[in-house]
């Protein structure tokens, strides 16, 4: 079956975008990582899956997969990339958009220059959100890696984060150090784990070695995890510009039980067609 699909990034976070609304197609796991290949299909850190809404107060429902073919719940980039594109395809007409997703239910609002402000959800610390293994809910746990003892803020943005503070995003080990917390044993579900640099208490500089893919050039959840750990450990004020490889998010988080909103572009690439 012909599909057709539209490549996308979030500051070089990238997806392929499939309208399941509209067309008819399914996607195994073995199908995602075939086509998230860059060499042997399209390539691509995510595929995200449009579909009608289960809840009648709700637009659409999205659905995110890792490029190893894992269902996750949420995704920041993934989100503005999904607000712009069912404008485009005329899905929609609406600017406010709300989106149900397995992490649960976003606010998106698409301003005139194109870029999104997304409603992210609160952000939640308690070790069982996550999941992670631990007694307690603390702003910093020690995690052996390697043989050594690190301190990592743990948040779920919907997904799992990991946050380790370093004094240099450049200088971080994250190619090594990022697998070995990704798969570390109290992360049951796994876990993305980010790299901070505060700079200053508004700005921020972060790279992610994101679960079920490996570095990214941008990673929208992350962003938000890492503020809000910065701020919980008094390192960082809202607003925060966070800059990752791929460009700058603005993250805004008003303190514990409240919403984290982040702002930032989303750009379509190409369009295509796929034999499903
Ligand atoms: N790798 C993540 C999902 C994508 C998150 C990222 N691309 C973003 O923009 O938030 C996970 O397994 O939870």
């Amino acid at each position: 079956m012909l599909v057709h699909f539209t490549k996308m990034h979030g500051l070089g976070n990238d997806f392929m975008v499939i309208d399941l609304i509209s067309q008819r197609g399914r996607l195994r796991d073995a199908d995602i990582r075939r086509l998230s290949h860059r060499n042997f299909g399209i390539g691509f850190d995510q595929l995200l899956v449009v579909e009608p809404p289960r809840d009648p107060d709700m637009d659409f429902r999205y659905r995110i997969y890792n490029a190893d073919g894992s269902e996750v719940e949420n995704c920041g980039n993934g989100a503005r990339c999904f607000a712009r594109f069912v404008l485009n395809q005329r899905l929609t007409t609406k600017r406010e958009i709300r989106v149900e997703t397995a992490g649960g239910p976003l606010t998106l609002v698409v301003a005139d220059d194109g870029r999104v402000r997304v409603d992210m959800g609160a952000p939640r610390f308690a070790p069982a959100a996550l999941p992670f293994e631990a007694e307690t809910d603390l702003p910093v746990h020690a995690l052996e890696v390697g043989g050594e003892s690190l301190e990592i803020g743990v948040v779920s943005m919907g997904n799992p984060h990991a946050v380790l503070l370093v004094d240099s995003v450049d200088e971080a080990p994250v190619r090594e150090v990022g697998p070995l917390i990704e798969a570390h044993p109290r992360f049951p579900r796994r876990v993305n784990a980010g790299f901070l640099e505060v700079v200053s208490p508004h700005e921020a500089r972060l790279r992610v070695f994101e679960r079920g893919v490996g570095e990214t050039l941008a990673c929208g959840t992350g962003a938000c995890a890492a503020v809000a750990s910065g701020i919980r450990r008094g390192l960082l004020a809202s607003p925060v510009d966070v800059t990752l490889p791929g460009g700058t998010l603005s993250i805004e988080w008003g303190g514990e039980g409240h919403p984290v909103f982040m702002t930032g572009p989303a750009e379509t690439v190409f369009e295509g067609r796929i034999i499903l």
